[in-house]
């Protein structure tokens, strides 16, 4: 018996336990998933991942905190206890999006900006309303500096004060420490829960620093950049890069001195936009100017944004989209465990200082010195595994 069916009481072959979750599905989830790497579960865990899981599905706010907390988590045991409770949340989601025609059932929109650009202000008005209109709304942040400084271009003010205390939002800060990867895997499968918790749009800002951008692209939807109106060379700064990964782009702040810069700002960057490749067929990215102190334009860019959800979902572009970065996920963690189980590895970790030093002092060629550490790191990675 997979660990699902173990998770599961005796009964869950015949009847199903928990709500969307049958037995068929959980046989479909064994095969597919061979968690049989992962010892056996104690009682003790069996309880807390059972509580976690009803919990996160009934949407209980303090469940979805606490299984988005184990995921985050360093310890290793936890860490696998984090891939029992996605999986099976992963396959009460499939269930649910099987009812639903096979079309995903959550909308997950990145939101990127310079600093100051009033991404905070913007997702409190847009979460606002959306929860006005009965929608269930997550926010969760990626913040590069917490990954480099451990300090935070986000967290340190209060933010997004009255959508946190709507009880149909539920806000997660960056966590405040680890890698950009690290954060990437993390923010990913905190969207896997938010979703199971029954949040049906996920909203992932960032900061448009670093890398941190392309990461957010990769894990949504639908990509917003933010621009604000003021300043100079406007569209220096801001990665040409980034340009091309927009769905949509939204002029802030389009209200009193700054409507003016903002309609020109709207106008430079439609001319930018024109002059850029195609991303899809069924999508042109547009530029909309918004005001989220008097709140005009937001109900037309919600409107922008379900037209982008819509006509991506008919052409299967939105499931094609989602697929493909399930690819890169995979790929991404792969990367990054490889190269630190190499860095960590002690035949490289004897050898790389020295040649690292003979590199730069050009006593040796880089291609070279790379031979040679992945021969001293694949020569005892066999020997030991022998
Ligand atoms: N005039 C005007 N000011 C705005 C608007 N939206 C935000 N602001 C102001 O712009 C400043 C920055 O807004 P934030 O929402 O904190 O911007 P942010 O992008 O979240 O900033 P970081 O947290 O630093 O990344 C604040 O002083 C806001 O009051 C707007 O629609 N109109």
């Amino acid at each position: 018996r997979c660990l699902l069916h173990r998770l599961a009481p005796p009964s869950c072959t015949r009847t199903p336990s928990f709500p969307g979750l049958n037995s068929q599905h959980i046989r479909s989830m064994c095969v597919e998933s061979t968690l049989s790497h992962i010892k056996e579960l104690s009682p003790p865990e069996q309880r807390l991942l059972n509580k976690l899981y009803k919990g996160l599905i009934s949407g209980q706010r303090a469940s979805l905190a606490e299984s988005i907390t184990l995921v985050e988590t360093q310890h290793p045991r936890k860490k696998e206890l984090a891939q029992v409770l996605l999986q099976r949340v992963l396959a009460y989601r499939k269930e649910q999006e099987k009812q639903n025609g096979g079309k995903p059932l959550a909308f997950r929109v990145g939101l990127s900006g310079p600093p100051g650009a009033g991404k905070s202000t913007f997702i409190e008005v847009v979460g606002k309303m959306l929860t006005g209109q009965g929608h269930k709304v997550s926010v969760l942040a990626v913040d590069p500096s917490s990954c480099t400084t451990g300090g935070s271009l986000m967290g340190d003010k209060t933010r997004m004060t009255e959508l946190s205390r709507d009880m149909s939002a539920f806000i997660r800060p960056s966590p405040t420490s680890g890698t950009l990867g690290g954060v990437t895997r993390t923010t990913n499968e905190a969207i896997v829960l938010c979703e199971g918790g029954g949040y049906d749009i996920v909203l992932v800002e960032t900061v448009g620093v670093g890398q941190s951008e392309f990461a957010v692209a990769d894990m949504v939807d639908m990509f917003v950049l933010l621009i604000p109106p003021a300043g100079g060379d406007e569209l220096q700064g801001i990665k040409r890069g980034i340009i091309e990964m927009a769905d949509l782009v939204v002029v802030t702040k389009a209200d009193g001195d700054l409507l003016i810069p903002a309609r020109r700002i709207q106008a430079e960057y439609t001319s930018a936009l024109k002059l850029l490749r195609k991303k899809s067929k069924s999508w042109n990215p547009k530029v909309v100017r918004v005001s989220s102190q008097t709140g005009e334009g937001v109900p037309e860019l919600w409107g922008k944004m379900e037209a982008f959800r819509s006509a991506t979902l008919s052409s299967g572009d939105f499931q094609t989209k989602r697929r493909a970065q399930h690819k890169v996920w995979m790929w991404s963690l792969i990367k990054e465990n490889v190269l630190r189980h190499f860095q960590e590895h002690p035949a490289v970790r004897g050898e790389l200082p020295k040649l690292e030093d003979r590199v730069t002092r050009g006593a040796i060629s880089p291609g070279l010195a790379a031979d040679l550490l992945l021969k001293a790191f694949t020569s005892s990675s066999s020997s030991s595994s022998q």
